[in-house]
C-alpha cells in the first residue's frame, strides 16, 4: 500500500484541540505542533476561507429539489452502483445513530440512508441531500477534507473546524472511477459519542466495493487482469483490476490495481502491462486460451516483490492499431466476450413502434462501419439507452462504453476531463495528472451526450481529436493515439444551432455520419409494450400490470418528460402496491399524476355537459361547491368513513379528498397527514 492510501484517522487529544481553538480565537493564528499535520492544514484552509470557528456558515449554496434531481440524474451510473453498497453499510451501522452519505466531487450530498432520529439531528446542521459540505463553506469535515486532499479521513467531534459540528463523528473515503477521476465521497456520519475506530475501514471498504462495481460495469466485458498478493484474494473486492487492450496497454484500473503496481492514474492509456510487470501480453493471452483456461500466475513487480495475477475475458479478434488510420471515427460497443453469441440489445428496444423499428434497423446497418451516429430527440426519449444498445450490439462491445454529459461538466473542467492533463497543469489539477475520458474510450465507444452544450472553443479541440485521432493532454506531453466509435446526442436541434452559429458546422458534419431522430413518447404507438417492459425492469420478480382504464388514460397523457417520467411514475406505483397486489390502479398513482389524469378524463368526457351548463347560466361556482360537497359526503358514507376507499370511489387522490373535505367543512378533526403505511413507503422510496 502506498502512504497516500494509508488509513487516516485524526484522533487528536481534546486538550490540544481546546488549546488550538483558544489560540485561534484569541490571536486569529494557529500555532504549529498542536495538531496533526493533515488536520493543521485543513484548519488553516478553513481559516483562510474566512470562517469563524464559533460562527454559522454564511451563504452556503443548497441545491433546490430540481437541482438535486438533476444532479442525481447526472450521477446515475455512480448511484446505481453506490445504492446497494450504501444499503449494506446502513444495515451494518443500524441503530448506532448514523447516516451513510454519498457526496459528489463538488461536496453536494446526493443521497443519505440511516437512522431517522439521527437524520433529524443531522438536518439541523444541514447534513442532508442538497447541502454542500466543501471545506470552503463548512471548514474541516470528513467529506470536505477527503475531497480537498483526496484521501480517506476521520474527523471526530471537536476536530471539526466549526464548533456547531462538534457533535459529529464522520469517516469519509473518496470514490475514484476506472480512469482515475474523482467521482465523489462515501461518508459515514454519526453522533460523536458513538465513535468507533472501525468506521473508517467500513467507509473505505464501501468505496472500494463501489469502485469495483464501476470497473466491472465499464470494463467487465474486455480483457481484465486481476491482481492480489495471494491467489485466494483474486475475485474478491480486495483484488486489483486492470483493463487491458490486446496489445497490453492499460486502459483502466480500480484504485487497488494502481496501488498494487505502484502506478499513478496518469499511467492509464500510456503504460503497458509489459512495462509494469515485465510480462509480454502474448504470454498472458496464451493463459486465457490455454487448454486449462486461465490460472493465476506469479508476477514480479518492478520492485522485485511477487504478486498473483490472472487474465480473464475475451481476446479482441483484430489487434487494434496504436495509431489509427485518419479515417472518420468508427462506431463501436461493450458486453459479453466476442466469442459468445451477442445478445441483441438493439432488438430489445424494438417494442413495436414503426419509427423506432426503422431507426434501429438503420443503426444496425452502420454498426460495424466507421460512421458516427448522431441521436436527436427530446430529453428522456432514450438516446443514451439507444447509444448503449448500439455499443452492446456492435463489434466493439468488449471495449469500454464511456458516456460524457457535456452539459454536466463545469465549463472550466471540461477540457481537462476530456483531454486529460499533466501533473500540475492548472490550479486544482490532480497531483498525478489524469488521462482524460477520451483516452478511456480507446477500444470502445465514446458517447458525448448533450454535445450541443459544448463550448465553442472546445468544439474546435474535439474536432481536431476526431480528425487526427490522437489526444494531447493539457500542460503538454506526447500526443496519444485513440481509437473509438463515436456516438453523440443532443436534445437541441443541432442544425438550428449551426445556423445560429452556436455550433461549429465542420464538427456537425464530422459527428453526423447518420442522424437518428427518436420520437417523443406521446407519438409512439407501442405505449403498452413500453409500460410492460418498464414494469418488468421495476419488479423483475413478479408480473405487475396496469388496470385497463388507467393504462388507457396514461397512454393519452402528454408525457413531457418522456420515458424517464413514465419510468419514474411506474416505479412509484410499484412501490405503493400492497404485498398481495399485482395490478396498478388509481390508488397507486402518485397524487400529481392522478390529478392530471382526472383533469384529462374530465376534459375529454365532460366537455359537452360543461357546454350545456354554460348555456343554462346556473350560479356555477355555488353549484359546483355544493355538488362537490354532496359527492364527497356520499363517497364517505359508501366507504363507511374510510378515506382511502372514498378517494378511490371518487377517483381522486387522498390529498384532494382531504382538501375537498376541508372546503366543505366536513371534518374539523381532519388529519391531513398521509396514513402511516403510505408514509413509511414514501420514506422507503425517497431513500
Ligand atoms: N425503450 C426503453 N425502454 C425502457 N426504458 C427506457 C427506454 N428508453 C428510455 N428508457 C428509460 O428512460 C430513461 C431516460 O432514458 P435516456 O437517459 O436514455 O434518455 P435521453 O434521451 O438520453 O435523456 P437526456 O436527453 O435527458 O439525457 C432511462 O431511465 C431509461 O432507462
Amino acid at each position: 500500500m502506498t502512504a497516500a492510501n494509508a488509513l487516516m484517522s485524526l484522533r487528536t487529544p481534546p486538550s490540544r484541540l481546546r488549546q488550538a481553538r483558544r489560540q485561534l480565537l484569541e490571536t486569529g493564528e494557529l500555532g504549529a505542533g498542536l495538531l496533526d499535520a493533515r488536520l493543521h492544514a485543513s484548519w488553516q484552509r478553513s481559516r483562510a476561507y474566512g470562517l469563524a470557528p464559533e460562527g454559522r456558515p454564511q451563504g452556503v449554496p443548497h441545491a433546490s429539489a430540481a437541482q438535486l434531481a438533476r444532479a442525481l440524474e447526472q450521477r446515475r451510473a455512480l448511484l446505481a452502483q453506490a445504492r446497494p453498497v450504501m444499503e449494506f453499510v446502513a444495515e451494518q451501522v443500524r441503530a448506532s445513530d448514523s447516516l451513510v452519505i454519498l457526496a459528489d466531487p463538488q461536496g453536494m450530498l446526493l443521497h443519505a440512508l440511516g437512522d431517522d432520529g439521527f437524520a433529524d439531528k443531522a438536518a439541523r446542521v444541514a447534513l442532508r441531500p442538497g447541502a454542500v459540505w466543501l471545506e470552503q463553506w463548512r471548514g474541516t469535515n470528513a467529506i470536505g477534507t477527503a475531497l480537498a486532499d483526496g484521501r480517506p479521513v476521520v474527523i471526530n467531534g471537536a476536530e471539526h473546524y466549526l464548533e456547531r459540528n462538534g457533535f459529529l463523528t464522520c469517516a469519509a473515503a473518496p470514490i475514484v472511477d476506472p480512469s482515475g477521476a474523482l467521482l465523489g465521497v462515501l461518508d459515514i456520519s454519526g453522533d460523536r459519542r458513538g465513535y468507533h475506530p472501525h468506521t473508517l475501514g467500513l467507509a473505505r471498504s464501501a468505496a472500494r466495493m463501489i469502485e469495483h462495481q464501476l470497473f466491472v460495469a465499464r470494463h467487465g466485458g474486455g480483457l481484465v487482469l486481476r491482481l492480489h498478493s495471494r491467489p485466494e484474494g483474486l475475485d474478491t473486492v480486495t483484488e486489483g483490476l486492470l483493463a487491458l487492450a490486446d496489445d497490453g496497454l492499460i486502459l483502466g484500473a480500480n484504485g487497488l490495481g494502481l496501488e498494487w503496481l505502484g502506478l499513478a492514474p496518469s499511467a492509464l492509456g500510456r503504460c503497458t502491462v509489459e512495462a509494469a510487470l515485465g510480462l509480454r501480453m502474448q504470454e498472458l493471452l496464451a493463459d486465457v486460451h490455454g487448454a486449462h483456461g486461465s490460472q493465476p500466475r506469479r508476477l514480479q513487480r518492478v520492485d522485485g516483490s511477487l504478486i498473483y495475477g490472472r487474465l480473464d475475458g475475451a481476446r479482441p479478434q483484430q489487434p487494434r492499431p496504436r495509431v489509427a488510420p485518419p479515417a472518420a471515427t468508427a462506431l463501436l460497443t461493450t458486453a459479453p466476450p466476442a466469442s459468445a453469441p451477442a445478445p441483441d440489445a438493439l432488438s430489445a428496444l424494438d417494442t413495436g413502434d414503426a419509427a423506432v423499428h426503422k431507426l434501429i434497423e438503420r443503426a444496425r446497418r452502420v454498426l460495424a462501419k466507421p460512421i458516427a451516429l448522431l441521436l436527436q430527440g427530446e430529453s428522456g426519449v432514450g438516446k443514451e439507452l439507444l447509444a448503449r444498445a448500439c455499443h452492446q450490439s456492435g463489434p466493439r462491445r468488449a471495449g469500454p462504453f464511456v458516456a460524457i454529459n457535456c452539459a454536466a461538466l463545469p465549463e472550466h473542467l471540461i477540457e481537462a476531463e476530456l483531454f486529460g492533463h499533466r501533473p500540475g497543469a492548472f490550479t486544482g489539477a490532480l497531483k498525478d495528472g489524469a488521462p482524460g475520458l477520451l483516452r478511456q474510450a480507446h477500444g470502445g465507444t465514446l458517447f458525448l451526450d448533450e454535445i450541443g452544450d459544448m463550448p465553442l472553443a472546445l468544439q474546435a479541440r474535439l474536432l481536431r481529436v476526431l480528425q487526427e485521432r490522437q489526444v494531447s493532454p493539457l500542460g503538454g506531453g506526447q500526443p496519444v493515439a485513440v481509437d473509438f466509435a463515436l456516438i453523440c446526442a443532443s436534445h437541441r436541434r443541432l442544425r438550428e444551432e449551426v445556423d445560429a452559429q452556436r455550433f461549429r458546422e465542420d464538427l456537425y458534419y464530422r459527428i453526423n455520419g447518420l442522424s437518428l431522430q427518436l420520437p417523443p413518447l406521446r407519438e409512439r404507438s407501442d405505449f403498452a409494450a413500453l409500460v410492460q417492459r418498464l414494469l418488468t425492469e421495476a419488479e423483475p420478480s413478479c408480473s405487475v400490470s396496469v388496470e385497463p382504464d388507467v393504462l388507457a388514460l396514461l397512454a393519452r397523457h402528454r408525457w413531457p418528460g418522456n420515458l424517464r417520467q413514465l419510468a419514474n411514475v411506474l416505479r412509484t406505483c410499484c412501490a405503493l402496491l400492497d404485498a398481495d397486489e399485482a395490478q396498478i390502479g388509481w390508488s397507486h398513482l402518485p397524487d400529481d399524476m392522478a390529478e392530471e389524469l382526472q383533469a384529462l378524463a374530465r376534459a375529454e368526457h365532460v366537455q359537452p355537459e360543461q357546454e350545456q351548463e354554460k348555456k343554462e347560466e346556473a350560479p356555477l361556482e355555488l353549484d359546483l361547491r355544493q355538488a362537490s360537497s354532496r359527492c364527497v359526503q356520499q363517497a364517505l358514507a359508501l366507504a363507511q368513513g374510510n378515506r382511502s376507499e372514498a378517494a378511490r370511489r371518487l377517483g381522486v387522490s387522498r390529498n384532494t379528498l382531504y382538501r375537498k373535505m376541508r372546503e366543505a367543512g366536513l371534518d374539523d378533526r381532519l388529519d391531513a397527514r398521509l396514513d402511516g403505511r403510505l408514509n413509511a413507503r414514501l420514506h422507503g422510496q425517497l431513500d
